[in-house]
């Protein structure tokens, strides 16, 4: 299964896939940790703690004797708190990502969007980078779900948008992401220019590879 223009939607990941989150997340990860009088992290060691949502971004940030529940609680409330403030100061959509969203938007493609960031987060970057009705499901982290790579949530926005698993695209920048459209069975494509690099993504299970947003609509039939 390589080319098709039989898909019918493309599900998103969102952080390191849509968005560069990286610098507002490391900084507010690094005024969290400072206010535990902690020194924080180059912001490329950020792209090995995201991707599991932000209590395990917390748990990762934070050195291993200080890795006690309470801690990282109390970390990932304060790096919260910071980011809620922060959240857009220098994220930006990638290079390439408006055009496609528009070029598919403008088609007969459905989009959503699954991240493992908290859901109101989620929401509130989707609503600030992109028009309106873009995305036909918006999901973040929320209590009592289950995160990636648990698959649950994923099928459970395919059934709300009547589709079959087999129509859709899953696109994401972790093995975290390529393990949740595996175990869905989607079709699961990796991108290049996230947190991970092309060794992970092929290992946990990537179909293709793509290096600009725009090859993605090679596997839509649509370039
Ligand atoms: O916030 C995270 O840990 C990851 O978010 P993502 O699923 O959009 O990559």
């Amino acid at each position: 299964m390589t080319l098709s223009a039989a898909y019918k939607a493309v599900i998103f990941d969102l952080d390191g896939t849509l968005l560069d989150t990286l610098t507002d997340i490391a900084t507010s990860m690094n005024h969290a940790l400072n206010g535990l009088g902690l020194p924080g992290h180059e912001p490329e060691a950020y792209k090995l703690f995201v991707g599991e949502g932000s209590y395990k971004l917390a748990e990762r940030a934070l050195p291993e004797d200080r890795r006690d529940p309470e801690t990282i609680s109390f970390c990932e409330a304060s790096f919260l708190a910071f980011y809620e403030k922060h959240w857009r100061d220098a994220t930006q959509p990638y290079h390439g990502i408006p055009e496609l969203v528009t070029r598919l938007h403008g088609s007969q493609i459905r989009m959503g969007v699954l991240s493992n960031k908290p859901d109101d987060f989620v929401h509130r970057c989707v609503d600030a980078f992109f028009l309106r009705d873009t995305f036909d499901m918006v999901r973040g982290a929320a209590p009592g779900m289950p995160k990636k790579p648990n698959p649950s949530t994923l099928t459970t926005m395919l059934e709300r948008m009547a589709l079959s698993v087999r129509q859709v695209v899953f696109v994401g920048d972790t093995g975290i992401d390529m393990r949740t459209g595996r175990s869905a069975g989607a079709f699961v494509v990796g991108v290049t220019w996230g947190f991970r690099d092309e060794d992970e993504l092929y290992r946990d299970g990537a179909e293709a590879l793509i290096h600009q947003p725009r090859e993605l609509l090679r596997y839509l039939g649509m370039s």
